[in-house]
């Protein structure tokens, strides 16, 4: 998919946000400028507003005010298929598989989807090739392609996170947010999934909601640290780990859990 990055430059940009449900504000003037191609985690407390967050940027909610861009176009109060089509794709856990679908046809439906060709009949048998091909390339790159003809309901727990990445990635998205993509996963399991994620996202952009450390600090480039609504540091890992006032805010509490848990 082409895209003309005006706008800075920046392939996904939060500007100002705030977003209200009746008279409580949760989102506080949120501001993130993410570059093409970087790897970004969401992190800080519990209801903070990180999903809220990535409601706003897929167009599950519109903001109150402000603005959100995609390669510089505002998307801000569009509907989630056009922000879909404009490059940006979000996996919703497990619930976008269809169980009763093979592997093969989950992935296929993907592309399809994607390419907008539901309707269409005729223009949808001549790309249908185009799909089988695509569906296939996909299923080697989530490694499943041993697993072709499985049912999505008859795949292990961790199978079914890697097709939902295939599905979501399908499209050939620019931009793509994971919601907690290894919760639920064995630490063994989570170390593979961060290799597969970064394999299968390479060249694009990605955003992740993620509470476990481990996966933030394997995965990101950058981090995004939301408290009360607000973006209160975006930096790398390092400076992020560093910084007094995450620290103070967020991470030295959570870090101290997690190393007392054994992570
Ligand atoms: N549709 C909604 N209507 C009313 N309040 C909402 C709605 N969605 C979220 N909230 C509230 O917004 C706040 C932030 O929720 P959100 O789920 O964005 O936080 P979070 O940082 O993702 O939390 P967690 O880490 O626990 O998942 C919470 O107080 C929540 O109750």
């Amino acid at each position: 998919m082409a895209h003309n990055d005006s706008g800075g430059g920046f392939a996904l940009e939060l500007r100002d946000l705030h977003k209200s449900f009746g008279k409580t504000e949760i989102i506080r003037g949120a501001s993130l400028a993410v570059r093409p191609g970087e790897r970004v985690a969401i992190i800080g407390p519990n209801g903070a507003g990180k999903s809220t967050l990535f409601n706003l940027i897929s167009g599950r909610f519109a903001p109150t005010s402000g603005e959100v861009l995609l390669h510089g176009a505002r998307i801000d109060g569009r509907a989630p298929f056009e922000i879909n089509r404009m490059g940006l794709s979000r996996s919703f856990q497990i619930t976008n598989i269809f169980p009763r679908l093979s592997v093969f046809e989950n992935l296929r439906c993907g592309v399809l989807w994607s390419l907008g060709y539901r309707y269409a009949f005729w223009r949808f048998l001549s790309r249908l090739q185009d799909a089988n091909e695509r569906a296939t390339q996909l299923m080697e790159m989530i490694q499943l392609s041993g697993k072709r003809d499985v049912l999505a309901m008859n795949l292990t727990y961790a199978e079914q996170r890697a097709l939902e990445v295939g599905i979501t990635i399908a499209g050939g998205a620019s931009v793509i947010l994971l919601d907690e993509p290894t919760s639920g996963m064995s630490t063994t399991e989570t170390t593979r999934f961060i290799a597969l994620i970064r394999e299968v996202t390479e060249g694009r952009t990605l955003l992740t909601v993620e509470h476990d450390m481990g996966v933030v600090f394997g995965l990101a480039d950058r981090i995004a640290v939301v408290v009360y609504g607000e973006v209160i540091a975006f930096d790398t890992p390092e400076r992020v780990r560093a910084n007094p006032r995450v620290q103070e805010a967020y991470l030295g509490s959570v870090i101290a859990a997690q190393q007392a848990e054994g992570h």
